[in-house]
C-alpha cells in the first residue's frame, strides 16, 4: 500500500492533545514522586526525575493538566470536529495511552454527571442541538458500536454480539460486513444505544485499573443531510464521526495478569505496536510502505491516520515516576504523530444513502396513498400551478404542512371510519325492516352488505396505515425549528468566538516567546565582546548550552535504546507464542490428517486479501463432502455424528492409564470405525488410518497392533502420573479442552461443511460437558 501523499493544499495535520490524569489514590498512599509537569499555554509537557537531571520537554497543539476539566477538553478538541461533521467531512476522536491513564474518562466520564461527562455524551447533545437549529437542512442520524477483542471484530449492539465480523473494502473503503445500525432521533435515543453497547464491552480488573477496557471500541455516528439547491434538487451529504477508546498499552509485570487476561494484553500490546508502526511509516520520509493491514484496528483507522479525515488524538498519561517509561513512549509517538498529513474532504452526493432510500419511499408510499384516495389527500408538498405545472416548495414548507395536513388525515380517516359504520348499520336495518323480501333474499343482502363493509373498513384501515409509516419514516429525518435557529446560532457562534479567542491567546503567547527567544540570540550574536575575559564568558555560556544539547540527545539515544529493548522483548514474547500456535496445529495436523489430504489442502488454499485469512474455495463441493452428502440423505442420517460421539462419549479416564493417550485412541478408534463404514458405504477415498496415529500401527497381517515405541511412552507416562498422584484439575480441563478441540479441527478437515457443523453443535451440547464432567470428577 502506497503511503499517503503529503503536502497540498487541503492537506492538515492530525491534531494532537495531552492530558494528564491526577495522582491515584495509591500513588499517593505508596508516595510516588510526579514527573510530569505542563506549560499549558506554551502546550509543553516536562519530563523530569530529578533536579540534576535534563528535563525532557514535548510540544503539542494542546496539554491539559491534573485540574484540566471535562468541558474544556470537549469545547476545544472535540467541538470543532462536530461541527466539520455536520458539515460532511469525516472526524475521528481518538484516546490513546498507557493502562489506567484516563482514556475511558476521557471519551465516556460519567454519562449522567454535567460535570464529569466525557466526549461522548457531550457529542450526542451537540449533534442533536446543532440538527435543531438547522432549518434548511433534513438530515438522518444512526449509530454503531464495535469492538476489537483479541483481533476479532465483534458487533456491541447485536444479540449474537459473539458473532466475529469480517473487514471488507468497497471502492477503496473500509467496512465491517453486516455491522448493526440504529437509526436515532435524539441524544437520549444514542445515549441507549451506547450504554447498552458499553455493557457488552470486555472490562477487567487489573493491578494497574479496577475497570481496564480489554478491547478497543469504535463508536460510529453517521449524518447523513439533504438539502435543496439553487437547482431545486436535493443535495446529500455524509459526515462520520468515529470515537475510538482504545484499550491501553501495558506491562503483565505491572497489571499482574494471567491466563485469559494476559493474553488480551498480548493482543492489545500488538494492534497498538502495529499503530505505532504504522504512525512512524506515516511520518517517515524514507518510507514508502504502511502496515495497515496488520492489524484490525489500523485497518479500520486507514482513513483517520493518513487518510480524508479530520482527526484528533488525545494521547493519556500518568504523572507518577514508576510509569516514567511508558509516558515518554506515549509521548514519543504523540509526537510523531502530530506530523501525519490527512487530506479531509466533505463527502458529497455519495451513492447509497440512507437518507435518499428514505425519500424515495417515502414518496413511494405518499404516492400510493394518493392513489387509494382517488388524489384527496396530497402529500407531496407538489401543487398545481395555473399553467398546469408543478411547483416545488422548498422543503421546510413541506415539512410543517405535512405534519397540520398528515394530522388532520388521521383525523379524517377516523370519521369516515364512523361514517361507514354507521351507513352500513342504516342500510342493514333497512333490508332488515322490509316485510316483503323472503328470508333468503333478506340473508343474501345482508352478506352483500357485509361484504362491502369489511371491504370498505379494508381500505381505510390500509390508508390508516399507509400514513402511519409515513409518519414513522418522517420522524426518523430530523428538521430544525426556526424558533430554536435564533438561539442555538447564537450559542454557538459564541461556542465558536471562545474556541477561538482560546488558540489567538496560545498563539499569541507561543509567538511571543519566540520572538523573545530570537531577540536573544541575536543580541548574543551581536555582542561585541569588551574583552578577552567578556569573550571568554560568552564562549563558555554558548558551550554550556551546546554541552545541555548533546546531554538531551543523550538521553535521548537511552531512552530511545531501552524503548527498542522493550519492544524487542514484546516481539519475542509474541514470537514464542506464535510457535507454541504453530506447533500446536502441526501437532494436529501430523496425528489427524492423512499425509496425502494434507497436500491436497495445501494445495488448494488461497489466501484472501479481504478477511486476512487462508481459504478453500467451493469447499462443498469436494468430491467426498458431495458423497457424504449424498449418504446423509440417503440415510436421514444423524448416525454419523451420533455414533461416532457416542464412541467418544464413552471415554473414561482410567487410573493406569495415560488419560490422553487413552483419549487420543478412542477418538482414533471411534473415527475409524465412522470412516470405514463410510467407506464401504459411499466409497470413500480415504488414506489408511495408520498414517492418522502414532499410537497404534496396521501390521502386515492387517491387524491392529500397538506401537512398541508409543508403549514405551506409555509406560513412561504411567509412571510419571503415577508419581504426582494428583493432578491439578485445571490441567486435566486443558487436556479435556485439547482433546475437544483437536476433535473439531480434525472433524472440519475431514467431512463436509454441514457435517461438521452438525458435529461442532453436538460437541458443544454434549461432548464438551461430558469432558468437563470427567474433570470434574
Ligand atoms: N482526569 C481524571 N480525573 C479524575 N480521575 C481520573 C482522570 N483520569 C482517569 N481517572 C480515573 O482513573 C481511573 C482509570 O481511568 P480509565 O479507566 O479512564 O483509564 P483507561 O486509560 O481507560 O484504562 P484502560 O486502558 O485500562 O481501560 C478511573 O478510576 C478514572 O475515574
Amino acid at each position: 500500500m502506497s503511503k499517503a501523499k503529503q503536502g497540498g493544499n487541503n492537506s492538515e495535520c492530525i491534531k494532537v492533545a495531552i492530558r494528564c490524569r491526577p495522582m491515584s489514590k495509591n500513588e499517593i498512599k505508596d508516595q510516588r514522586e510526579q514527573v510530569v509537569r505542563m506549560d499549558i499555554n506554551k502546550g509543553e509537557v516536562i519530563i523530569q526525575k530529578s533536579s540534576e537531571e535534563i528535563p525532557k520537554i514535548f510540544t503539542f497543539d494542546r496539554v491539559y493538566d491534573q485540574y484540566a476539566i471535562q468541558e474544556n477538553i470537549f469545547n476545544e478538541i472535540a467541538y470543532p470536529i462536530i461541527e466539520n461533521v455536520l458539515e460532511g467531512y469525516n472526524g475521528t476522536i481518538f484516546a490513546y495511552g498507557q493502562t489506567g491513564t484516563g482514556k475511558t474518562h476521557t471519551i465516556s466520564g460519567l454519562p449522567k454527571d454535567p460535570t464529569h461527562k466525557g466526549i461522548m455524551p457531550r457529542s450526542f447533545d451537540t449533534v442533536f442541538k446543532s440538527i435543531e437549529c438547522d432549518t434548511k437542512c433534513q438530515y438522518l442520524v444512526r449509530a454503531s458500536y464495535l469492538e476489537i477483542y483479541n483481533e476479532e471484530i465483534r458487533d456491541l449492539l447485536s444479540k449474537n454480539g459473539q458473532n466475529k465480523l469480517e473487514l471488507k473494502e468497497k471502492d477503496g473503503t473500509v467496512y465491517v460486513k453486516d455491522l448493526s445500525t440504529f437509526v436515532v432521533k435524539s441524544p437520549e435515543d444514542m445515549m441507549e444505544v451506547f450504554n447498552e453497547g458499553t455493557v457488552n464491552r470486555h472490562v477487567r480488573a487489573t493491578n494497574m485499573n479496577d475497570t481496564s477496557s480489554r478491547s478497543h471500541s469504535i463508536f460510529t455516528v453517521t449524518i447523513e443531510s439533504s438539502q435543496i439547491g439553487p437547482d431545486g434538487k436535493s443535495h446529500i451529504k455524509v459526515g462520520k464521526l468515529n470515537i475510538v477508546d482504545l484499550a491501553g498499552s501495558e506491562r503483565l509485570d505491572k497489571t499482574g495478569a494471567q491466563g485469559e487476561g494476559a493474553k488480551e494484553g498480548i493482543k492489545i500490546n500488538l494492534s497498538l505496536s502495529t499503530l505505532c508502526h504504522v504512525i512512524s511509516s506515516l511520518t517517515d520520509p524514507k518510507c514508502t510502505f504502511v502496515p495497515y493491514r496488520d492489524s484490525k484496528l489500523t485497518r479500520l483507522l486507514q482513513d483517520s491516520l493518513g487518510g480524508n479525515t479530520k482527526t484528533c488524538m488525545i494521547a493519556n498519561i500518568g504523572p507518577a515516576d514508576y510509569n516514567i517509561d511508558e509516558t515518554l513512549s506515549t509521548l514519543r509517538y504523540a509526537s510523531r504523530a502530530k506530523n501525519i498529513q490527512n487530506k479531509p474532504k466533505i463527502n458529497e452526493d455519495p451513492k447509497d444513502t440512507m437518507i435518499r432510500e428514505f425519500q424515495d419511499e417515502i414518496s413511494r408510499l405518499k404516492a400510493e396513498l394518493e392513489q387509494f384516495s382517488g388524489g384527496k389527500y396530497n402529500l407531496n408538498g407538489a401543487t398545481v400551478g395555473p399553467d398546469g405545472q408543478q411547483i416545488i416548495e422548498v422543503e421546510k414548507f413541506i415539512h410543517v404542512e405535512n405534519k397540520e395536513r398528515m394530522k388532520q388525515m388521521e383525523e379524517s380517516l377516523e370519521q369516515e371510519k364512523l361514517n361507514i359504520k354507521k351507513n352500513f348499520e342504516k342500510e342493514r336495518r333497512k333490508i332488515q325492516q322490509q316485510v316483503e323480501m323472503a328470508e333468503e333474499e333478506k340473508s343474501k343482502f345482508l352478506e352483500e352488505l357485509k361484504q362491502r363493509e369489511d371491504q370498505a373498513n379494508k381500505e381505510k384501515s390500509k390508508q390508516q396505515k399507509l400514513l402511519k409509516r409515513i409518519k414513522n419514516m418522517e420522524e426518523k429525518l430530523l428538521h430544525g425549528s426556526e424558533a430554536m435557529e435564533k438561539a442555538m446560532k447564537q450559542e454557538q457562534d459564541l461556542l465558536k468566538s471562545k474556541a477561538e479567542l482560546e488558540e489567538k491567546r496560545i498563539l499569541q503567547v507561543r509567538l511571543e516567546q519566540e520572538l523573545k527567544s530570537k531577540e536573544e540570540e541575536k543580541i548574543n550574536l551581536e555582542q561585541r565582546y569588551s574583552s578577552q575575559q567578556d569573550e571568554l564568558e560568552g564562549k563558555k555560556k554558548e558551550i554550556d548550552k551546546i554541552w545541555k544539547k548533546v546531554q538531551m540527545k543523550k538521553n535521548e539515544i537511552g531512552d530511545l535504546q531501552d524503548e527498542i529493548h522493550r519492544e524487542r522483548e514484546d516481539l519475542m514474547d509474541r514470537i514464542r507464542e506464535l510457535t507454541r500456535e504453530i506447533r500446536q496445529k502441526h501437532l494436529i495436523i501430523d496425528q489427524f490428517i492423512p499425509a496425502q489430504e494434507y497436500m491436497r489442502i495445501e494445495r488448494r488454499a488461497e489466501w484472501a486479501e479481504d478477511i486476512n485469512d487462508w481459504i478453500i474455495p467451493n469447499v462443498e463441493f469436494t468430491g467426498n463432502n458431495i458423497k457424504i452428502q449424498k449418504a446423509k440423505k440417503k440415510e436421514g442420517n444423524n448416525a454419523f455424528a451420533n455414533n461416532l460421539f457416542e464412541n467418544i462419549l464413552n471415554l473414561e479416564e482410567s487410573e493406569d492409564e495415560d488419560y490422553e493417550a487413552a483419549a487420543t485412541k478412542r477418538v482414533n478408534q471411534a473415527i475409524n470405525s465412522i470412516l470405514n463404514e463410510e467407506e464401504e458405504e459411499v466409497g470413500l477415498q480415504f488414506v489408511p488410518p495408520e498414517k492418522q496415529s502414532v499410537y497404534f500401527k496396521y501390521t502386515d497381517d492387517g491387524a491392529v497392533r500397538e506401537d512398541p515405541e508409543q508403549a514405551a511412552k506409555k509406560e513412561k507416562n504411567k509412571k510419571k502420573r503415577l508419581q504426582s498422584a494428583k493432578r491439578p484439575l485445571t490441567a486435566k480441563k486443558k487436556k479435556a479442552d485439547m482433546v475437544t478441540g483437536d476433535l473439531i479441527s480434525m472433524v472440519q478437515s475431514m467431512t463436509s461443511s454441514q457435517a461438521a457443523d452438525k458435529i461442532i453443535r453436538k460437541s458443544k451440547q454434549v461432548i464438551y460437558p461430558k469432558a468437563q464432567g470427567l474433570v470434574q470428577d
